[in-house]
């Protein structure tokens, strides 16, 4: 059954007063940014979403999140319209986002505090919680006390423990470490294979993209649409020793062929920009 549907999402932003950009040779205030995307995923799927840098993944995965509206074109969660943040969508950034001045444990309740879980309840499932992700005994530690891998694992479990129809995730593991971002990426996976909540990944890696997902969205560099959809046929539970296989190296190609000429093509239209931008 789907879960998001997203059909014909185009999202055009304006420059302010004095800014243009360089389209189709010439340099316009109105920036177009999503030009058409049409995507369904599957209730209970894991879906990552590569693309160059600037080709709106961002953008996507805020319409999805009813963070920013679309120019035209709709997104629905299950039957439901999009039209504004809903509760029922947990989000994770690429920094951490945690109060400084709350603990561990004070962080994952807020997500359920705001949501009138009562007092008890909350602090048992975010210790609950907490403890999935290998923080048991760290409850009591501010953020400003935690490794940046500790602070995403609190970041993680506070948008999983309100649990989420869909988790929307963006670059989460890009500020970490490489071994931290293996274990983060394992445990991840480890734990969603538990919940089996509908995720949305956007990453510039492209093993991550492989090693997590059912399916990997190629997007096109700007304005972005849907290239490709790679299908992930890899056994789960996956280990990270399936990244040194002959099955693993085949997607690697097959997502590195999609993306290539996509890189390329951002990388000139940076520098054209470049050459006009004020
Ligand atoms: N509020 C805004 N006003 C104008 N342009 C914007 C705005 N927000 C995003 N953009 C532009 O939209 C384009 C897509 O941005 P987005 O952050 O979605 O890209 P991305 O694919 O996530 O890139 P990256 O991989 O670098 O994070 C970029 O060119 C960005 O400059």
């Amino acid at each position: 059954m789907d879960r998001i549907t997203i059909s014909d999402v185009r999202k055009t932003f304006q420059l302010h007063s004095g800014q243009s950009i360089v389209v189709e040779g010439k340099p316009t205030d109105r920036v177009p940014v999503l030009a058409g995307v049409d995507l369904t995923i599957r209730r209970g799927e894991f879906v990552t979403l590569v693309g160059p840098s600037g080709s709106g993944k961002s953008v996507l995965l805020d319409i999805i999140g009813g963070l920013t509206q679309a120019t035209s074109g709709r997104t629905w969660i299950d039957r439901t319209l999009v039209t504004q943040p809903d509760a029922k969508v947990g989000y994770v950034f690429q920094q951490y986002a945690l109060f400084p001045w709350r603990n561990a444990l004070e962080n994952v309740e807020y997500a359920l505090e705001v949501r009138g879980v009562p007092r008890l309840e909350r602090r048992e499932r975010a210790r609950h919680f907490l403890t999935l992700f290998g923080l048991k005994g760290f409850e009591d530690r501010y953020p400003s006390q935690l490794s940046g891998g500790m602070q995403q694992r609190v970041a993680i479990a506070r948008a999983l423990s309100t649990d989420p129809e869909v988790l929307l995730m963006d670059e989460p593991f890009a500020a970490l470490d490489a071994q931290t971002r293996d274990l983060l990426q394992s445990e991840l996976l480890r734990i969603w294979e538990q919940i089996n909540t509908t995720v949305v990944f956007v990453t510039h890696a492209i093993d991550e993209a492989i090693y997590l997902a059912d399916r990997v969205v190629v997007m096109t560099a700007r304005p972005g649409l849907v290239k490709e959809i790679v299908e992930i046929d890899l056994p789960r539970p996956r280990d990270l020793d399936l990244r040194n296989s002959p099955e693993f190296n085949h997607y690697r190609q097959q997502v590195w062929e999609a993306l290539r000429d996509e890189v390329t093509r951002a990388q000139q239209d940076w520098a054209l920009s470049a050459s006009y931008a004020n």
